[in-house]
């Protein structure tokens, strides 16, 4: 059993718990949690190995991150949720919305139901291990910001960059790993509640067409939404029209 670091912010009955990507910390949704806690109960967490969770050692599944961020809830004293995750945090919450009677809704961001092929996950690893997370943090960075935002925001990609090379090495590479042997493609139709994917135009990791296959894919309604401008990243690059989307979609 493990218990994630999580910060949680709001009173309200409806909770909404936010699942991030490879490489981030809960600092990837301050702009939801700021805005969303008068009107839900706000959850972010950090995966295993990632930001103040501490690494557990063997190669998780989706479904162990998913465990993990279930026993956090109960140790929160959590029942139902709405679940929203961003690309690893995407399949976490893909798999929890297919296989818990605890989730309310769903979102699903800038993921997949299957991140390619595996050996690109296995090859990023050895990288990791090899050189560590800030031998990778700049590439990273560029896949989760468009040109001209990164440009604008100087403080911002900083911060980002920083809490790339700031995630363990092994955290991250296990985390790596977990994705090489994702893929729910044919799990998608057990997803049951409603779903709201947002994808970003300019995403070179997981491009609109990626996250369309989930919006088709999944048992029960689904409402697909593209912003733009916006990479792999748009809870921070376009965070009023994420906010204003996920507060439609969970009020
Ligand atoms: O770093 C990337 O390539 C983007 C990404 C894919 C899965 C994830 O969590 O981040």
């Amino acid at each position: 059993m493990a218990i994630l670091h999580s910060v949680s912010y709001g009173t309200s009955d409806n909770t909404l718990v936010f699942i991030g990507s490879l490489g981030s910390t809960t600092d990837m949704w301050l702009p939801q949690l700021d805005a969303l806690h008068k009107d839900f109960r706000v959850i972010a967490v950090d995966h295993r190995g990632h930001g103040l969770s501490e690494l557990i050692e063997g190669t998780p599944t989706v479904a162990d991150l998913a465990q993990d961020v279930l026993d956090t809830l109960d140790d929160l004293g959590v029942g139902n949720f709405g679940v929203i995750g961003l690309s690893l945090g995407g399949a976490v919450a893909q798999y929890l919305a297919a296989t818990s009677d605890r989730v309310t809704k769903a979102a699903f961001m800038c993921t997949a139901a299957k991140f390619g092929e595996p050996q690109g996950w296995l090859d990023r690893a050895a990288e990791c291990r090899e050189n560590g997370t800030g031998s990778l943090s700049e590439a990273v960075i560029q896949r989760w910001f468009s040109p001209t935002w990164l440009e604008n925001n100087p403080a911002s990609r900083e911060h980002f960059e920083a809490m790339v090379a700031g995630t363990p090495s092994e955290g991250y590479a296990l985390c790596c790993e977990a994705l090489a042997t994702w893929d729910f493609t044919d799990r998608l139709g057990e997803i049951a509640v409603p779903v709201l994917t947002i994808a970003g135009a300019d995403d070179p990791s997981t491009p609109p067409a990626t996250v369309q296959i989930i919006a088709d894919g999944v048992g029960g309604e689904s409402r697909a939404e593209v912003l733009s401008p916006a990479a792999h990243v748009p809870t921070v690059e376009r965070p009023n029209e994420v906010n204003e989307l996920l507060a439609q979609h969970f009020a």
